[in-house]
């Protein structure tokens, strides 16, 4: 467990401002360990029971994925917990309420297609994660195969004017519409006035970013950047964070001290 001035100094005033905070969250690399395999993947003991004690107890709580809402779903499903799938291009309120982007829907088949392409056209040791509206490359398991991935990815984008978007051992292709993290960071967080952010990848930064320019723009605006540690990703998460765990159980204790922070007895 990390103890920090810092953490313990934002979590009062997160507990302090929980009518008006939210705790938004990566899924993987942060909420469950990175795997081989991302159909198998499953959030770490203790997780969304930690998350699920923040969700009672403030006004906002989040996970903003490169996954469809589908996947999510099944781990958070049930909880008071808003879900952000592939990017923003789709999601779950806390209601129930599924959202696509009517935008995304026209580049379905260019989507389809290039993941049917992908399956035949390249190397079988990198996996293909069909995602409907968009296509993951993996090459986790066949980092030589890099150099195949970017360069087929890259001429397939170009040929179907889909939008190349690299992570951790990933490059995945997806319409070429304005919908990042950091989008919706900017819209789920206009009435809040304290955000927390989790989170360890390339695709994160953009809700990094938006959240650094509304510390800016605000001096009344609070928030907290929690990057989790990785090899893959170079300094660029860590650098615009305030603390760093070690892996996603790491996260875990602090997620509970939160959760503890926030419940009336404490506050
Ligand atoms: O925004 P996220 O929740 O972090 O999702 C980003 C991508 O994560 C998944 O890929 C990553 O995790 C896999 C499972 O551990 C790992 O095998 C892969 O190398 C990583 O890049 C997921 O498969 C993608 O669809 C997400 O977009």
């Amino acid at each position: 467990m990390i103890e920090s001035q810092s953490v313990t100094d934002a979590l009062r005033i997160a507990a302090e401002r929980r009518h008006n905070c939210g705790f938004f969250f990566d899924f993987d690399g942060t909420l469950s360990e990175i795997r081989d395999d991302p159909s198998g993947v499953e959030p770490v003991a203790g997780a969304v029971a930690a998350v699920a004690e923040i969700a009672e107890h403030i006004r906002t709580v989040a996970v903003v994925s490169g996954r469809p809402v589908e996947f999510l779903r099944k781990h958070f499903g049930g909880l008071p917990v808003r879900l952000y799938g592939l990017y923003g291009m789709e999601s779950l309120d806390e209601r129930g309420t599924l959202w696509t982007d009517p935008e995304v829907v026209p580049w379905i088949s260019a989507v389809a297609d290039v993941a049917k392409r992908a399956v035949t056209e390249l190397d079988p040791d990198i996996l293909v994660e069909d995602k409907r509206l968009s296509v993951a490359l993996h090459y986790r398991t066949a980092p030589h195969l890099r150099a195949q991935v970017e360069r087929w990815g890259g001429d397939r984008a170009a040929e179907y004017g889909l939008a190349p978007l690299p992570g951790r051992m990933v490059l995945e292709l997806k319409p070429p519409i304005r919908r990042d993290k950091g989008g919706v960071i900017r819209s789920a967080t206009r009435d809040l006035d304290c955000v927390w952010y989790f989170g360890d990848d390339l695709g994160d930064l953009p809700a990094l970013t938006a959240l650094a320019d509304r510390a800016e723009a605000d001096p009344g605006f609070e928030v907290f950047r929690v990057g989790v540690s990785n090899p893959e990703t170079g300094d660029q998460v860590a650098a615009m964070t305030d603390v760093i765990v070690a892996s996603p159980r790491d996260l875990v204790p602090l997620l509970r001290k939160a959760g503890q922070a926030f419940t009336p007895s404490h506050t």
